[in-house]
């Protein structure tokens, strides 16, 4: 897999206004790489992460996956939204199998996927289970297996961890590392959450408070699973919080 980000720009509005939410992205994912979209509330993470879904498109630039330019969605990008966006009237299997249907995999495939993801995800008995009766993991997972059903070449997440509370969403990002672990894929996560973004990434992109910029680029370079209490980790979690306050004080 190969994603490159070539000079991505969006302004958005009309009239006369006009916010430039991106300037010049230039963005570069290679292999089986786990890269977190880090900044502050507005300053374009979810724009950029839209457009390389194929959501919308950008004022300049391009998108290539593996050389393709990207204008429209794909089952080749697997999409992981905050609220999880399960279809509420379908059941926790009818959610991981409608991707497939899509793609109109044969009857027989889609059942074994379905049962290879179920047990990936250890949802086997909750198949038949609708989003309402399930926990927040359960949800989280299922939303996650749903993504990688249509056997995506890239995970595109937008803060998959954000709806829930503080013990919940170490319990998700545990479990999603041990998810993604068994079946590794690109991945490129938004967040605002600097532990969050330690403790999953291999390379971290910080955005810039209000320049619509990558500003910084942090390699994390610790063992997996990752130990929070360990002092490497500590040491990059303050790296990290001196380069978002550095990034700060610089534009304000
Ligand atoms: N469709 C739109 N039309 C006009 N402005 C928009 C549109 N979508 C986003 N914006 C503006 O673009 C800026 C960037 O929004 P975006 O959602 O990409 O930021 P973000 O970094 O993901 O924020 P958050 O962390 O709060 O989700 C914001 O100022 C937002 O108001």
């Amino acid at each position: 897999m190969n994603l490159q980000v070539q000079g991505i720009t969006k302004h958005y509005g009309e009239n006369g206004s006009c916010k430039t939410v991106l300037q010049d992205i230039n963005v570069e994912v290679l292999g089986g790489e786990f890269v977190s979209l880090l900044g502050p509330s507005g300053c374009g993470k979810t724009t950029l992460l839209t457009i390389i879904a194929g959501f919308q498109q950008p004022c300049s630039g391009t998108v290539l996956l593996n050389g393709c330019k990207v204008d429209k969605p794909g089952p080749d990008r697997g999409v992981v939204f905050q609220d999880y966006a399960l279809f509420p009237w379908m059941t926790v299997g009818e959610n991981i199998l409608f991707p497939m249907q899509q793609q109109k995999i044969p009857q027989k495939l889609q059942d074994e996927k379905l049962h290879h993801y179920l047990e990936m995800a250890r949802l086997k008995g909750s198949e038949h289970l609708y989003p309402s009766q399930i926990s927040g993991g359960m949800k989280q997972r299922t939303a996650v297996v749903r993504a990688l059903a249509s056997e995506p070449e890239l995970l595109l997440m937008d803060e998959p961890f954000g709806a829930v509370d503080y013990q919940m969403r170490h319990n998700l990002q545990e479990e999603f590392e041990a998810l993604w672990q068994s079946n590794p894929k690109p991945v490129i996560m938004v967040t605002h959450d600097v532990d969050e973004a330690v403790y999953l990434s291999d390379r971290i992109l910080v955005m810039s408070t209000n320049r619509g910029e990558i500003v910084h680029e942090l390699l994390v370079d610790i063992d997996r699973p990752r130990n929070r209490r360990s002092n490497d980790y500590h040491a990059c979690l303050n790296k990290l919080t001196d380069i978002l306050k550095e990034n700060h004080k610089s534009q304000s």
